[in-house]
């Protein structure tokens, strides 16, 4: 068994980046929102590199990107129109393009045959995670789900982790954090919990290692 399992009852994953990459179809939301706002499409490559802090950072940075916002930036009623369009479109299509990573199945099912217990944690609006989960494979292995809206707070603000964690009765010492971006290691390192990131997620365009995670894998496969 790899080292990052030793003495872990509990695995709490990202989603975005980290169990599937969804960049694609995220990508095809915000330039359906741009389009009908009648600014130019921002395509994947750039998009990749927005996502991890929530459907609102994706669409104002999408904005920010496309010039819509003055140096003030926009008004927070700009924002709520475009995420309204953004979140129309991408209920429209959240698996056109979508697709679990190598490892991901095998790993949920190694884990789950080893009685560890396995949960979601992700900053992406809740109502997706379902539909997501579901055409995917991938639903039966959580027993929580939590969106960046579920609660108050979101990671990398340690409230979602330490949520999930008291609900099972384990201590954070016995939690693990899968995840693929800063706001991973971060909520992480703020509740006290191992931390592993994978390299092949998207992470603000930046390398993950620079976090200085506990673990880092190119596959969850690994953890087979
Ligand atoms: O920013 C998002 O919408 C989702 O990001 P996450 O699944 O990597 O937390
Ligand atoms: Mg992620």
């Amino acid at each position: 068994m790899h080292d990052a399992l030793n003495d872990i009852d509990l695995i709490i994953y990202d989603l975005d980046g980290t169990l599937i990459d969804s960049a694609p179809d995220l990508a095809l939301a915000v330039d359906d929102m741009l389009q009908t706002m009648n600014l130019a499409p921002a395509g994947v490559d750039r998009v990749r590199d927005w996502v991890g802090n929530g459907s609102r950072r994706l669409v104002e940075r999408a904005l920010e990107h496309s010039g819509a916002f003055n140096a003030d930036g926009a008004g927070s009623e700009q924002v709520d129109e475009a995420l309204a369009l953004f979140m129309d479109a991408y209920a429209r299509h959240p698996v056109s393009r979508t697709y679990c990573y190598p490892g991901v199945i095998e790993c949920l099912k190694a884990q789950q045959a080893r009685g560890i217990s396995q949960a979601l944690v992700t900053n992406k609006p809740s109502r997706f995670i379902e539909p997501i989960l579901d055409a995917m494979g991938l639903e039966g292995f959580f027993s929580h789900t939590l969106g960046g809206d579920s609660l108050p707070q979101k990671k990398p603000d340690p409230a979602p982790l330490a949520h999930v964690a008291r609900a099972l009765d384990i201590a954070p010492q016995r939690v693990l954090m899968i995840g693929d971006s800063r706001s991973d290691v971060q909520a992480a390192r703020a509740f006290g919990c191992r931390c592993l990131a994978v390299t092949y997620g998207y992470n603000h365009g930046e390398p993950i290692a620079a976090l200085n995670p506990d673990h880092l894998l190119d596959s969850l496969e690994e953890l087979v």
